[in-house]
Formats: structure tokens, C-alpha cells, sequence
């Protein structure tokens, strides 16, 4: 193995996967380096989750490498899996077992687990932690399942839309738990449709769309690469409201300036948002548009 490649929580080349006649993923080459926060971004039926099971080892590929913590996760062993965090969005956990309960039990499948008070806690389930399963709400539940990917103190945490029924306070409450698993070295992958939880908590990013990596990149860069037009937007002194997009925004604010010999009512000046980009990589503006 290369140093550089023992940087890599994972690798994959020319991933493949159909399902009969359908191209789920259609050569995504991927790298996640150790301690990342990596984000995948895409739409509906991008094949987001199919990569993700991949990686997890749920899921056969048809074509491609994949290494993950050093193994191929088709083929690995229990001992790799308990490396690997795992949030189940169809946990089957036993009902009329309290959150403690649960929690508990699942630490006994992990040779160093987190301590199960501190991961209740973590998810912010500790007014509940004495609540059987079947007494939680949606997004309760759901922080459950976060509970139990990371009870094993995993090296890596695999996650696949963790944050989809939270409501705003928890899913901040989620971020600071990624903060605080990435500052503590946990490499970690997650899907998400939310574009700010993505520019929140990620380093980089892959935007897939029908199977294939349209753009990778920090978000910064994704934004410069992708979305480079400002627009700057102004009144006239007869009320006009005015608007031009442009690369140089600063050149026209100091015509602007220069012709209104003074403030510039109404000023605004807008760069794209990491949603303008994504929207426009994955040919979802013209669709927003119309
Ligand atoms: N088990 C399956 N059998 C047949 N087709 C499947 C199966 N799972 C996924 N697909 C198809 O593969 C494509 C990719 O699906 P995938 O679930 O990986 O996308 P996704 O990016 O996770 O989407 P979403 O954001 O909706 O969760 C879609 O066209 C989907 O219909």
C-alpha cells in the first residue's frame, strides 16, 4: 500500500451497479480521506443510497474497486464491521425495549463501545432514554438510529439521509454531534438533500446525478467553479428597481457609487448559493425555472 492510499478511508474506481434494466451508478470514482466529513449530494434516484450500501458491504457492485478501511467490503469480515458505523433508516429494534435498553444492547456487539449514557446524551434522547421504542416520534426515532451507528466508536460513520425528519433543533443538535465525532477523528460520509447541512459540516463534496460525479470539490470551490456570476441589484432615484449580473461586482458597484455620488439605494450584492450551483449541475434549474 502507497502512503497515499493508507490516507484513504475510501477509495473507489468505476463504480457500477444496475438493478435489471436501470444504471443506478455508472463509474463514480470516489476518495475520502481519513478524518474527513465528506458530503454526497444529488437528487432523487442519483444513486446516493446504492453507493452508500456499497460501501457498507450490503450491496453487491457489478463493476469497479472498492476499499474501505483497507478491505473490500463485499468480502470483509465481523471484525472490519466494527469499524464501520452504520445509521439504519429501518432499524429493527425490539419495540417494547426502552431507549437505555437498546442502546445497551447494542454496545455488547462492539469490542470498545462508546459509554450508552453518553451516546443518549449526545443525540439529545436523555428525557427519553427510560421511553419504550414504540413511544417515540419519527425524529426521536430516527435520532435512535444515530445512536446506535455510533455506540461502536467507529472509525467510520456511514450515513444515508441521517438527518430527514429532525426537526431544526435537532438536526443542529445532529450537527454538533458530527463536529464533535470528526474533531475526535471519526471519518465520516453522509448523504444528505439539505445543501446547508452539507455546507455546514462537510470538507468536500461529490455531487452525483444519474449515476455519475458531476462535480467534487470543497463547497467554496464547487461555488467558484461552478456558479460564477454576482448579481448586484439597485433602485433608481425614480424607484426603478434594477438588477446585473456580472463577474467583476466590484467594478460595477464603484460605477454605481460614482454615478449616484454617494450611497446606492437599495444595494445588494448576491453571489450563488451552493443551491444555485447544485441545482444547475444537476439540470434542476431549468425544471426550478419552469
Ligand atoms: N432495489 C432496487 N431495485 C431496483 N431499482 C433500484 C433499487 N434500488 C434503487 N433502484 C434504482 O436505482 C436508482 C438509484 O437509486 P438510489 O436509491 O441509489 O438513489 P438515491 O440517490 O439514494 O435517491 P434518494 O435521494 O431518492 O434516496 C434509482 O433509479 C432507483 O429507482
Amino acid at each position: 500500500m502507497t502512503p497515499q492510499t493508507a490516507e484513504l478511508a475510501v477509495d473507489v474506481r468505476q463504480l457500477r451497479k444496475r438493478y435489471g434494466g436501470v444504471t443506478a451508478v455508472d463509474g463514480i470514482d470516489l476518495t475520502i480521506r481519513t478524518g474527513e466529513v465528506f458530503g454526497l449530494l444529488g437528487p432523487n434516484g442519483a444513486g446516493k443510497s446504492t453507493t452508500v450500501e456499497i460501501l457498507q458491504g450490503n450491496r453487491s457492485r457489478d463493476g469497479g474497486e472498492v476499499t474501505v478501511l483497507g478491505a473490500d467490503p463485499g468480502s470483509a469480515g465481523r471484525a472490519w464491521r466494527s469499524r464501520v458505523g452504520i445509521v439504519w433508516q429501518d432499524e429493527s429494534a425490539p419495540a417494547e425495549l426502552t431507549v437505555r435498553e437498546t442502546v445497551r444492547h447494542f454496545a455488547h456487539y462492539y469490542p470498545k463501545p462508546r459509554d450508552p449514557d453518553r451516546v443518549i446524551e449526545l443525540v439529545g434522547l436523555e428525557k427519553k432514554a427510560n421511553a419504550r421504542i414504540k413511544a417515540l416520534s419519527g425524529g426521536q426515532r430516527r435520532r435512535l438510529d444515530v445512536a446506535l451507528g455510533v455506540i461502536g466508536d467507529p472509525e467510520l460513520l456511514l450515513l444515508d439521509e441521517p438527518t430527514t425528519g429532525f426537526d431544526p433543533a435537532a438536526r443542529h443538535r445532529f450537527w454538533e454531534l458530527i463536529r464533535m465525532l470528526a474533531a475526535e477523528g471519526t471519518t465520516i460520509l453522509l448523504t444528505t438533500h439539505y445543501l446547508q447541512e452539507a455546507e455546514a459540516l462537510a470538507q468536500r463534496l461529490a455531487v452525483i446525478a444519474s449515476g455519475r460525479v458531476v462535480a467534487e470539490g470543497t463547497p467554496a470551490e464547487l461555488r467558484d467553479r461552478h456558479g460564477s456570476h454576482a448579481t448586484v441589484e439597485w433602485t433608481e432615484p425614480d424607484g426603478t428597481p434594477r438588477s446585473e449580473r456580472t463577474d467583476t461586482p466590484t467594478r460595477t458597484v464603484a460605477e454605481l457609487a460614482r454615478r449616484f455620488d454617494g450611497e446606492i439605494p437599495g444595494l445588494r450584492v448576491g453571489r450563488p448559493t451552493l443551491e444555485d450551483v447544485y441545482l444547475r449541475l444537476t439540470g434542476q434549474d431549468q425544471e426550478s425555472a419552469r
